[in-house]
């Protein structure tokens, strides 16, 4: 466990709890610190800290780090203080808390969701190899636009793998009209489909080809259209038969190709999402050998 980067000062850190989630979801810190003692912290980092916004920080702290550093950490204008939250600590919270192993987990009812301090953001992982090559009930992810075309990239191997599923993708955005954006559409294994795949539609940009959204708005339709597939999943699995459920989750390196946005900001966003509340808790990214 790396250490929040408060080291420096002769003192003692003021009491105070830090919930820190970076704008660009690369670092979440979950913490308190009493007495120079950390007393619960978890860190999910992969690319640096500093670009956070502090969720709930002491007013004291401030004092504290100017104190000690000779450069403060800059905090952008979403910073809101807070005097530090008064409460008792369980012997449970000094401990870390174990990583989930399974991609997809049941519900624990005896856990009360607490929206500043997730449990779980999404694990995401890479492996190379054939998407399509997925064991039954494996639910394979793709980005989409809203026009009912898989013309291309992997959406036309998604078209000749799974024709049925292509015609529900395409029935469901000509009802729609087109406005599905940060939406997405989970399609259950088709009658005498052998391979019993569901396929994960993420609406990510309105058109394709050159009328593609910007990366930007592709990239803020990643995490809302991700979310709702998940809940779509929850659902499913609520009412599915144990055989029927999914569960494993794969995805290629949506937005990467035709959507033209680089990988690496498309995996930051799903790596920050908080599953707290849902089943699915890991995706495996497959993509063939380079
Ligand atoms: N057979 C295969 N097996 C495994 N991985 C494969 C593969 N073929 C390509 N990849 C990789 O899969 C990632 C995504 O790259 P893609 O370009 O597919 O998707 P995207 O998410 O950027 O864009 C979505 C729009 O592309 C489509 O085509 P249309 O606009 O309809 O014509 C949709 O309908 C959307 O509109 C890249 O890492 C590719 O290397």
């Amino acid at each position: 466990m790396q250490k929040p980067q408060w080291k420096g000062n002769p003192e003692p850190p003021p009491k105070l709890y830090v919930a820190w989630q970076s704008s660009a979801v690369t670092c979440l810190v979950v913490g308190g610190v009493e007495g120079g003692r950390i007393c619960q912290s978890s860190m999910r980092c992969r690319a640096g800290h500093g670009r956070g916004r502090i969720a709930l920080w002491s007013q004291s702290m401030d004092a504290w780090l100017s104190q000690g550093r000779t450069k403060k950490r800059k905090v952008d204008d979403t910073v809101q203080q807070h005097e530090p939250v008064k409460r008792t600590k369980s012997e449970n919270e000094t401990k870390p808390r174990p990583q989930q192993k399974s991609a997809i987990s049941r519900p624990d009812s005896t856990k009360t969701a607490q929206p500043d301090k997730p449990d779980h953001v999404l694990v995401v992982t890479e492996e190379e190899g054939d998407i399509f090559d997925a064991p039954p009930n494996t639910l394979i992810i793709h980005a989409c636009n809203c026009d009912g075309s898989w013309g291309g990239g992997i959406a036309l191997a998604f078209k000749k793998h799974y024709p049925d599923a292509y015609g529900k993708y395409a029935a469901h955005c000509k009802r729609s009209g087109g406005d599905l954006v940060n939406t997405a559409y989970l399609i259950p294994p088709q009658a005498g489909d052998d391979s019993k795949h569901f396929v994960g539609c993420l609406f990510t940009s309105r058109h394709y080809g050159r009328r593609k959204d910007s990366p930007t708005k592709i990239l803020a339709a990643t995490k809302p259209a991700m979310l709702d597939l998940l809940k779509q999943v929850k659902e499913f699995n609520a009412k599915a038969d144990e055989g029927d459920r999914v569960n494993e989750v794969r995805i290629c390196k949506i937005n990467s190709g035709l959507f033209k946005v680089p990988w690496a900001k498309t995996r930051t966003v799903l790596e920050g999402i908080d599953v707290s509340a849902e089943d699915v808790k890991e995706l495996k990214v497959v993509s063939p050998e380079e």
